[in-house]
């Protein structure tokens, strides 16, 4: 069973833990097996881990090693199906360690639209701020208790083509880090969670994955450059690699979200989120860690 688990945000750089199969002391395969997303299913099925082992498509990891999965996946969905979830991580892999990788949710949503289109799928920026981001103005922030179960949207109706309100709903949502941090804190604790600045591994990939070898407990072996031939950093050591053209598409766009109805439909939900991360021991190691919940303050 994995002893370290990246649970998402889906679009914030989970990609580029892949680097992380170049250190000598961690195995991870880049295929995302969503074995936990059905958590009530393995529960029925009284799966033990030895018959688990067979469905869940992991590589082979020696005892010493760290055997680690990512699924973004598993950040999405409401807050009960989050809770079984964590709770049967927890039953099947005790003691497992959690990566959560946090972006601008501005730039998170961006490059969701940009994926989707790629898959021929449809959502527009009209579609969002116009049509759908009034359904959600009688938001009341202090009385939701779980913010991610509210029924924003009228379920199941067709927008367009593409596109039904549910799956727009989904991809808003997901920049709702607080309220999905929350539940995984309750069932990991602080201590078993690292929280990985998305924005801060493309501008300083050493400080990110230094935090990541620290936090498993294995050598320092992982840094970076920047080759001129590509936007993005690039392993250097302890072997050069660079991820796939697939990733790294919005680089240098200047198209992104900048709707001030977007900005405030993530403000509160961003502040909450700030006064949340101060109480994790990694949250600033310096100063230059999750600069982008700033513009978020009042
Ligand atoms: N080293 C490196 N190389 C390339 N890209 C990098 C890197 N580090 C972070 N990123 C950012 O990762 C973004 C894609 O996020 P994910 O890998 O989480 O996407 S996915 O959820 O797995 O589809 C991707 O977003 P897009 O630019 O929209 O493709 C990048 O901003």
């Amino acid at each position: 069973m994995p002893n370290l688990i990246a649970v998402g945000f889906a679009k914030c750089g989970t990609g580029s833990l892949s680097f992380l199969d170049c250190h000598s002391q961690i195995v991870f395969r880049f295929v995302e097996s969503y074995f936990f997303m059905n958590a009530r299913k393995l529960k029925n099925d009284k799966l033990n881990v030895k018959n688990a082992l067979s469905l869940y498509n992991l590589p082979k990891a020696r005892k010493s090693e760290v055997l680690l999965e990512k699924t973004p996946a598993y950040m999405n969905g409401k807050a009960t199906n989050l809770k079984d979830r964590f709770q049967l991580m927890e039953e099947f892999s005790p003691g497992v360690k959690i990566l959560v990788l946090l972006c601008d949710p501005l730039h998170r949503l961006w490059s969701h639209m940009k994926m989707n289109r790629k898959e021929s799928h449809f959502l527009e920026m009209a579609n969002l701020t116009e049509n759908w981001l009034p359904e959600m103005k009688n938001f009341n922030y202090k009385s939701a208790e779980n913010i991610i179960d509210l029924p924003i949207f009228k379920n199941g109706e067709k927008v367009n083509r593409f596109i039904p309100f549910g799956y727009a709903k989904k991809v808003l949502l997901m920049g709702f880090y607080y309220s999905r941090l929350k539940i995984l804190i309750e069932t990991f604790g602080r201590d078993r969670v690292l929280l990985l600045d998305g924005d801060n591994l493309i501008s300083d990939p050493d400080t990110e994955f230094g935090l990541v070898e620290e936090f498993v407990g294995v050598r320092k072996e992982l840094s970076f450059e920047f080759a001129t031939r590509y936007p993005y950093p690039c392993l250097d050591e302890p072997v050069p690699m660079c991820l796939p053209d697939t990733k790294g598409t919005t680089h240098g766009t200047t198209k992104q979200p900048n709707s001030t109805e977007l900005f405030n439909f993530y403000k509160k939900e961003m502040q909450m989120l700030k006064s949340f991360l101060k109480s994790f021991p990694n949250y600033k190691n310096d100063l230059k860690r999750f600069l982008w919940l700033d513009k978020y303050d009042d």
